[in-house]
C-alpha cells in the first residue's frame, strides 16, 4: 500500500497534467475555468512551449483568458474556431454516468458552450469530486437580472415535479454584493442533497423563461481524470 498522501490541491495538478495525453499539435482547445482548469493551463502553456506546439485555445472565462495569455497560449473565441478536439475543464461533482454539476466558479454558461462545441470533453479533478449521486454540492443556475426572484419561485416549483426540496440562494461576491457572471447575469444555488431525475430537472430547468443556463452537465463528459491521494490518475469513461 502507497504511503503517499497528496493534497486535494495536488490531487488535482496531477490530474491536469494526465489530460496532456490527450493533447496534439495543431489542436484547438478548450480551456475550462477553476482551480483544477488552472492547473492545466499552466501545464498546457509550459508543454505548447517546451515541444514547439502550436494550439488555439478557447478560454471559458476571462479568468482563464487571462491565465492563458500569461503562459503563452494562444487564444481566440468560439467566434473564430466553432469547433475544438477537446476541452478540459474541472468539475464540481462526477456523478454516475460521468454526469456532472459545474458552476461552483460561476463560468456554467461559457463552460457549456465550449464544452458543446469540443468532440472530446475531459474532466479533471480530486478524488473528492466523484460521488455516489449528484447533489450534495448546491446546483448552480444562471439567471437573467430582469425578474430573478420570480425566475427563483419558478425553479422552486419546478424542483416539486422532480422530487427536489432545498432553499435557493443568490449567490453573492466578497462583498456580499450580488454574484455578476462574464455574460452579466446572476446566479441561483440550490441546495438540494440529492436529486433523483437530473435528466427531468436539467430538461425543465432549460425550458424555464428567464434561466440562460443550469450547472447540470448530462451526457457531455466523455472521459474524467481523478487525481488520487496515493498519486495514481483513475480514467471514469461512461
Ligand atoms: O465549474 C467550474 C467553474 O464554473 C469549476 O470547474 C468547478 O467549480 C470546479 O472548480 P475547482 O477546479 O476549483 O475545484
Amino acid at each position: 500500500m502507497s504511503d503517499t498522501n497528496l493534497s486535494a490541491d495536488d490531487q488535482k495538478r496531477i490530474a491536469a497534467e494526465a489530460a496532456l495525453a490527450y493533447i496534439k499539435d495543431g489542436m484547438k482547445v478548450g480551456l475550462g475555468t477553476g482551480s483544477t482548469a488552472a492547473h492545466f493551463v499552466i501545464a498546457l502553456g509550459r508543454k505548447a512551449k517546451d515541444e514547439g506546439l502550436k494550439l488555439t485555445c478557447v478560454p471559458t472565462s476571462e479568468a482563464t483568458d487571462k491565465l492563458a495569455r500569461e503562459v503563452g497560449l494562444t487564444v481566440t473565441t468560439l467566434d473564430d474556431q466553432p469547433h475544438l478536439d477537446v476541452t478540459v475543464d474541472g468539475a464540481d461533482e462526477i456523478g454516475p454516468r460521468l454526469t456532472l454539476i459545474k458552476g461552483g466558479g460561476g463560468a456554467l454558461l461559457r463552460e457549456k458552450i465550449v464544452a458543446f462545441a469540443s468532440s472530446q470533453m475531459i474532466v479533471i479533478a480530486d478524488e473528492s469530486k466523484v460521488v455516489p449521486h449528484l447533489g450534495n454540492f448546491p446546483l448552480p443556475i444562471e439567471v437573467v437580472p430582469f425578474g430573478a426572484q420570480a425566475t427563483g419561485t419558478r425553479i422552486l416549483e419546478s424542483g416539486k415535479l422532480f422530487g427536489c426540496d432545498g432553499a435557493i440562494s443568490l449567490r453573492t461576491d466578497e462583498y456580499g454584493e450580488p454574484f455578476v457572471t462574464d455574460g452579466n447575469n446572476l446566479i441561483y444555488d440550490w441546495a438540494l442533497g440529492e436529486i433523483p431525475d437530473p435528466d427531468g430537472l436539467g430538461e425543465y430547468l432549460s425550458r424555464l423563461p428567464g434561466v440562460v443556463e443550469h450547472g447540470l452537465f448530462l451526457g457531455i463528459a466523455h472521459a474524467a481524470l481523478i487525481g488520487k491521494a496515493d498519486d495514481s490518475v483513475d480514467t471514469l469513461n461512461h
